[in-house]
């Protein structure tokens, strides 16, 4: 198997992206993530730009890597200075990692307009900071700037800004993408060209997705030759961010038969995607290939029903293998199958024609009327079989809430408070909690309330919240729907809640949301013990 090295720049790249910043702790959260999930390199930042990167970098250090080696990022020195006189150069060093990647200019257009010099002062810029580097012993990824760009502007002087990184003794060139606008076919020929003209060194591809290609583009470099690939693990960076790791990996392995990771990490590809989002506080796509929640997800009747026949008359590959699991809709476009399908997860001895399976189904129905839709919310579907067919006891009972919603002074900040009532077992529990509106505060102090029973609850957060209003006509006297979905950084899960009264209606799909919880709990309990 041909190895691919893979690069991640999450912490580097990724944190140029709209909206990310990461602290310290996370980028340390980060790097152990990395590390387990067998990625060979770590751009861990950029020490020259901020004081929060070189903390991290000393930091860092405390942390035992099993696989990983830490990179940091920086420019060539700059023009008409000596490299020793560069503080970006200094900065590098101070960070004192195995590898440094040195990004400098490959477009004659950026030397002359961008950072000003000439065309040789560029050229020197890059062979002596990278010999420089050498010389203390660091591993050098060279990044062409606007290589692509670059080669079609003036092919003679990309080339050579690439043969001055070699002079200076660079062990990989990566060749970079950086405005995102080139194509697959010509990433594929222009990195055969720079693999036929520099045939002893390492090749590399960091891609920006601007086009949208940046996954095709990384997977043609490697086609034609290219062995070491930059990107972020889930997509995020600068403007529409790089190459998608999670999905580059999974297609060089599974695919094209590439070595990236080790084989036995796999499984892991889907949990460490959510990590990284988690962490980066954002929400990872549910359509992210390989790794998002909807990757092996059927709504369509037809699919589910080959599905169920052979998985992989709908599925490209299993998703066991990259840890993501497989579901199925219920929507009014699925069909009877579907159901039994879920009922046979919890209860394999009931048939399609039993008396239990009608009283589900005639319920489904009688709470699609009332304005439930289950599409998206499975986990309040299992909960209605489980307690349809009496294989369900409650973790708790909200015994009383009260919501109070305030503004004490004409221009003061409204604010919400929920007190709650618990009763587990017989014992009570009574607490308040403050909130950014009712709806958070309640959840709050449900959660508060019942950590005190089950501290696995400390791991659950909101992660998205949907309300739609049913009959737009009633107008206030409307029913809505809301659509939780939750997260403890394993899992996924959402519940769904319907009533005329938007906290009922929360309410509903927040207790279901616990209870999911506490139910996988006891369920990963179960079958540990087993
Ligand atoms: C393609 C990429 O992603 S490259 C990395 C981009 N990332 C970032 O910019 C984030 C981190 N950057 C920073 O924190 C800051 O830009 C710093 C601290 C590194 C530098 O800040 P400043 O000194 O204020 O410079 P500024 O941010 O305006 O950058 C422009 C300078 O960099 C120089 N520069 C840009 N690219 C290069 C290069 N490849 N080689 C050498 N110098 C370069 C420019 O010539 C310009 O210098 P000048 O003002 O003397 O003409
Ligand atoms: C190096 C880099 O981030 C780029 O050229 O896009």
């Amino acid at each position: 198997m041909s190895r691919v090295e893979i690069f991640d720049s999450t912490l580097r790249d990724g944190a140029q992206a709209e909206g990310i910043s990461f602290s310290v702790e996370d980028k340390l959260k980060v790097v152990k993530a990395m590390d387990e999930m067998g990625i060979e390199y770590i751009e861990a930042g950029n020490p020259g730009s901020n004081p929060k990167d070189l903390e991290f970098f000393k930091e860092v250090k405390q942390i035992q890597l099993n696989h990983s080696k830490l990179t940091a990022f920086g420019s060539t020195r700059r023009r008409n200075i000596k490299v020793t006189d560069d503080a970006n150069v200094q900065s590098l060093l101070e960070a004192d990692t195995q590898g440094v990647a040195i990004f400098g200019k490959s477009w004659d257009f950026h030397v002359t307009d961008i950072i000003q010099t000439t065309l040789d002062e560029n050229l020197n810029m890059i062979k002596e900071t990278v010999a420089f580097f050498k010389e203390k012993g660091k591993e050098v990824f060279f990044d062409a700037e606007h290589f692509f760009d670059g080669f079609k502007s003036n092919k003679e002087y990309a080339l050579a800004s690439l043969k001055a990184a070699k002079e200076g003794g660079a062990d990989c060139l990566v060749l970079c993408d950086t405005n995102g606008g080139t194509m697959p076919l010509e990433v594929y020929e222009m990195t055969k060209e720079v693999a036929k003209v520099l045939p002893e060194i390492k090749v590399g591809i960091h891609a920006h997705n601007d086009s949208g290609m940046a996954v095709a583009n990384s997977i043609m470099a490697v086609e034609a030759g290219a062995r070491h690939v930059q990107g972020t693990y889930i997509g995020f960076g600068e403007r529409c961010g790089n190459a998608n790791l999670s999905t580059i990996i999974a297609n060089l392995q599974l695919k094209k038969g590439y070595d990236c990771i080790p084989e036995e990490y796999m499984e892991h590809l889907t949990s460490t995607a959510m990590l990284i989002a988690e962490i980066a506080n954002i929400t990872l796509s549910e359509k992210e290939p390989f790794v998002g929640r909807s990757a092996f997800t059927h709504k369509g009747g037809m699919h589910i029903d080959g599905v169920n026949k052979a998985s992989h008359s709908f599925e490209h590959i299993n998703p066991e293998i990259v840890g993501n699991a497989r579901r199925f809709l219920m929507s009014e476009v699925a069909g009877r199958s579907t159901i039994m399908k879920k009922i046979h997860k919890i209860a394999p001895e009931i048939t399609k024609e039993s008396d239990e399976a009608k009283q589900i189904v005639d319920r489904l129905k009688e709470l699609e009327h009332e304005g439930y839709q289950f599409e998206g919310a499975e986990s309040t579907f299992e909960l209605i079989i489980r307690k349809q067919l009496g294989k369900y006891k409650s973790f708790f009972e909200l015994e009383n809430f009260k919501i109070i919603g305030e503004q004490p002074a004409k221009d003061s900040i409204f604010s919400s408070y929920a007190m709650v009532k618990v009763n587990v077992d017989g014992t009570e529990e009574l607490t308040a909690a403050e909130g950014d509106g009712p709806v958070h505060a309640l959840d709050s102090a449900l959660r508060k309330a019942l950590e005190v029973f089950y501290p696995s609850l400390q791991e659950v957060h909101l992660t998205d919240y949907k309300v739609r209003v049913l009959d737009s006509k009633s107008a206030t006297a409307a029913k809505v729907r809301v659509l939780i979905t939750s997260s403890d950084g394993k899992d996924i899960w959402s519940t769904v809640g319907v009533s005329s009264d938007i906290i009922e209606a929360s309410l509903i799909a927040l207790i279901d949301s616990i209870e999911v919880k506490l139910l996988r709990d006891l369920e990963n309990k179960i079958k540990a013990y087993i």
